[in-house]
């Protein structure tokens, strides 16, 4: 029998989020810390102290706030709740219902090659459904690569995004490539804009790149992350740059220079589907 070489563990706390209840998963010198708090991802680190996400110093939990960074789980809606979503006026949570709840762990599993963790969540409030919905996101970490997969085996209209927060050393040295020749600026609110000029961290970017390439490199510094992506129709690119930050609680006056978000995301909502997105992360450097 091959020795194995992974972990999964309880971990209470993360970082200054003492009370949070978490896992961590380790691979080789690859571990992982994945909240139950929204399923969402807080550290992945490919060997000990090299971290390639970000998390706010200001990030909360419980009283419905979501946890500013890491990797926060977007679904059934993407951004504000629009058409279909928003029936009545209501006042719903900006990217939809899942990142501020509590899931539950429904597979835990070491092996000799990865460790393998399942969250589900069971949702009974969708404003356009009267049965309740399922929801699980499978982390799956190897020696090299950690990869996010959410599926909802539900056929109806959801839009979902894996609204990755990466640490960059550098960000007026960042570049993500090859990204496509027209993208909406939501800073322009959602104007097409065509221009194949890389994009450049030196404003508040806020972007939906339709038809993006399946993989992406993220560069910053001397740090390259090659992004895969499966499911998606679209790649977000945020940094919400100085003025937009200060409207932002959670966010550190200069915490904008510490990350981009570059986000697999489908936001299709003309066909009523399951869905499956996936990124896979894979340190270069
Ligand atoms: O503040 P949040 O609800 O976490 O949203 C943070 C950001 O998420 C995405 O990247 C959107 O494209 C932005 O418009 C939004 O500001």
């Amino acid at each position: 029998m091959s020795q194995t070489i992974s972990q999964i563990s309880n971990q209470t706390g993360f970082a200054h989020l003492t009370d949070l209840p978490c896992l961590k998963l380790v691979c080789g010198q690859a571990s992982a810390v994945i909240s139950l708090y929204g399923a969402q991802l807080l550290s992945y680190q490919p060997v000990p102290g090299r971290e390639l996400l970000w998390l706010s110093p200001k990030a909360v939990w419980q009283q419905q706030q979501a946890i500013r960074g890491g990797v926060p789980v977007c679904w059934p809606w993407f951004g504000p709740a629009g058409k279909p979503f928003n029936t009545s006026a209501a006042k719903l949570p900006n990217h939809g219902l899942v990142r501020n709840r509590l899931w539950r762990q429904v597979q835990a599993e070491p092996s000799a090659q990865q460790a393998l963790v399942t969250l589900s969540i069971d949702v009974d409030d969708i404003p356009t459904l009267h049965n309740s919905v399922t929801l699980n996101l499978t982390l799956k970490l190897t020696t090299d690569t950690l990869t996010l997969q959410l599926d909802c085996a539900e056929p109806m209209l959801q839009q979902a995004a894996l609204h990755s927060y990466f640490a960059v050393p550098s960000l007026s040295d960042t570049r993500v490539s090859p990204l496509p020749g027209a993208y909406l600026d939501k800073t322009l609110g959602g104007e097409r804009v065509q221009s194949t000029a890389p994009v450049r961290f030196e404003r508040e970017i806020d972007r939906v790149y339709p038809e993006p390439a399946a993989e992406l490199l993220l560069e910053s510094g001397a740090q390259q992350l090659k992004i895969s992506q499966q499911g998606q129709d679209a790649t977000v690119v945020w940094n919400p740059w100085r003025e937009r930050s200060q409207a932002i609680f959670d966010l550190e006056a200069d915490g904008y220079q510490q990350f981009v978000c570059v986000e697999t995301a489908r936001l299709d909502l003309t066909s009523a589907a399951p869905l499956q997105l996936c990124q896979h992360l894979t340190s270069l450097t």
